[in-house]
């Protein structure tokens, strides 16, 4: 058994994890970590009667009272670092699908794990279909190197543009290198309404809204054509055959595996 302890337990995708995790054979749930609600049982978090494992505000007491394998983290961007170093110095291993890391903060994690030759895996989408979105997009953007991104999601969400966003970004620019995109005598009327350029010139746009869940496009515009890539996660459900697959998986990795792709196509 792997023994799993859940750090945002309480919120959209810490809630779909518990449950995930709770009614999988092979996973053993023995922590669930929150600064909201502390004391309660989880098992209402998901509809389920009581279970025995309460939330709890403390990772750290937590990590020493269970002794999990695998730490899953679905908290925010200012909490996420912290508690994945906290988890590498307890030798927890790190399942991150928190987005909104800065590149410095991936970078200490990296070494970090890598010296204490702990597993880490950070993906910044769970879903296989996320992951072959961004694998077709960098496919397209060989024939195709003109493209915009444009990403919906929920009005809760902190930060923007979306990690996937940024990650396909990454995957497009890896594939056209320095190429330069479109018109720059542009003015805009209406101060950003062009979107937000990511380092190499891809324009990406952030759209929220109640009523969505995750979803984006990748457009590509070519001679007399155009062609768009969509995924859409219409429910969080969507983001735990992939969560599940990492927390089997990092028990065998030393140092950090950043993308699922990593996990499925290697
Ligand atoms: N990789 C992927 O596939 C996916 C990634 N995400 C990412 O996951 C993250 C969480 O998303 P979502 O579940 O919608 O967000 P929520 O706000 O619903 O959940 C986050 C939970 O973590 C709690 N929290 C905040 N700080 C801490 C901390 N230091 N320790 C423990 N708990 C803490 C929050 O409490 P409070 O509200 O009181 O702050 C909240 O209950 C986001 O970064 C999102 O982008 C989401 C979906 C898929
Ligand atoms: O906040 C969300 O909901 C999601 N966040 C991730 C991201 O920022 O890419 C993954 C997915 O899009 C859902």
């Amino acid at each position: 058994m792997i023994k799993v302890v859940v750090s945002g337990a309480a919120g959209r995708m810490g809630r779909e994890v518990l449950k995930a995790v709770w009614q999988t054979e092979d996973l053993d749930l023995v922590g669930a970590v929150d600064i909201r609600a502390e004391g309660q049982d989880v098992g209402p978090l998901w509809g389920a009667p009581e279970v025995g494992v309460p939330l709890q505000a403390d990772l750290e007491a937590v990590l020493l009272e269970t002794r999990p394998d695998v730490m899953v983290d679905f908290t925010s961007p200012a909490a996420v670092a912290g508690n994945v170093k906290t988890a590498l110095r307890h030798r927890v291993r790190p399942v991150v699908g928190t987005t909104g890391m800065g590149a410095d903060e991936l970078e200490e994690i990296r070494s970090l794990a890598a010296d204490l030759k702990v597993g880490c895996v950070i993906a910044p989408n769970f879903a296989l279909g996320a992951v072959l979105m961004i694998r077709f997009a960098a496919e397209a953007a060989r024939y195709f190197p003109d493209v915009e991104i444009i990403e919906l999601h929920h009005d809760q969400k902190l930060d923007a543009p979306s990690g996937t966003a940024i990650k396909t970004a990454e995957a497009v620019l890896a594939v056209r290198g320095d190429y330069r995109q479109g018109f720059h005598g542009e003015e805009e009327k209406i101060p950003g309404v062009r979107g937000g350029r990511h380092a190499g010139g891809i324009r990406i746009h952030s759209v929220r809204l109640p009523g969505l869940v995750a979803h984006q496009e990748v457009i590509f515009g070519g001679l007399g054509q155009t062609l768009t890539i969509r995924h859409d996660s219409i429910s969080r459900d969507s983001f735990m055959p992939g969560v599940l697959l990492a927390v089997r998986r990092v028990m065998h990795l030393e140092g950090v595996v950043y993308g699922l792709e990593n996990l499925i196509f290697a």
